[in-house]
């Protein structure tokens, strides 16, 4: 079993019946939406997903989840999403997907929020990981002359040549930051949700409750962290 699928598994172990569960995006989310459908199937697990991408409503429709929008439930009691990475003090980075608009929404909307990762994408600060601005295609020539004067280090981000498009039909810009101090998060936050043009961003600023992290020896679980 590989650490993506060790952590799927153990994080489902977190569903019980009557939960209207938020289904994450991602080459690791993928494997708690396969346990979660083999659940459903074998043991009749009653639960309700939300899903925060086509990929994944695509997925879980696959195997018969019974699914609504989150425009239909008056809360999710539980969120389960990859990251791509964890700061020492639970911030994270997400989007590597392009799913970040549709996860943000619905992890705002949960109850607690679980992540699951394996322990590469656990780091002391955020920034390797680049990170992905949702912006709208109108402008967005202008937001990337704006972030390159800011040295942010922009890239369009292209799938054979052309603009990725995301599920809302929006473009990603990825920021190259290299490495940013926790305490320039909220203020880097702020700043790019005042942008005009700019949809959302992938900090994920206390949001998450608890990680679990995939580890050789086995699954780590860690938090719960309070939300800011
Ligand atoms: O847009 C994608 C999501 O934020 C994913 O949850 C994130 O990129 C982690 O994905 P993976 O588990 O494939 O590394």
């Amino acid at each position: 079993m590989n650490l993506k699928q060790m952590v799927g598994i153990e994080a489902a172990k977190h569903v019980t019946d009557g939960m209207i569960v938020g289904l994450g995006t991602g080459s690791t989310a993928y494997y708690m939406v396969e346990e979660l459908g083999r659940r459903v199937k074998e043991e009749q697990l009653d639960i309700i997903g939300v899903t925060t991408s086509n990929a994944t409503e695509q997925q879980a429709r696959a195997l018969n989840i019974p699914l609504k929008s989150v425009d239909e439930v008056s809360h999710v009691d539980l969120t389960i999403d990859g990251a791509d990475e964890i700061s020492s003090n639970f911030q994270g980075i997400k989007g590597g997907g392009a799913a970040l608009l549709f996860e943000k929404i619905v992890a705002s909307n949960s109850n607690k929020n679980i992540w699951i990762v394996d322990e590469s994408k656990l780091v002391e600060n955020l920034g390797a990981f680049p990170l992905p601005v949702e912006v709208i295609p109108y402008g967005s020539q202008q937001l990337l002359n704006l972030f390159e004067e800011n040295e942010l280090q922009p890239k369009l981000r292209l799938i054979d040549g052309e603009s990725i498009k995301t599920d809302s039909g929006n473009y990603i810009i990825d920021l190259h930051l290299e490495s940013i101090d926790d305490s320039a998060l909220k203020p880097l936050s702020s700043w790019l949700n005042a942008l005009p043009g700019v949809v959302e961003h992938g900090l994920f600023l206390d949001i998450v409750d608890t990680v679990i992290v995939g580890r050789e020896k086995g699954p780590e679980t860690i938090g719960a962290i309070r939300r800011g």
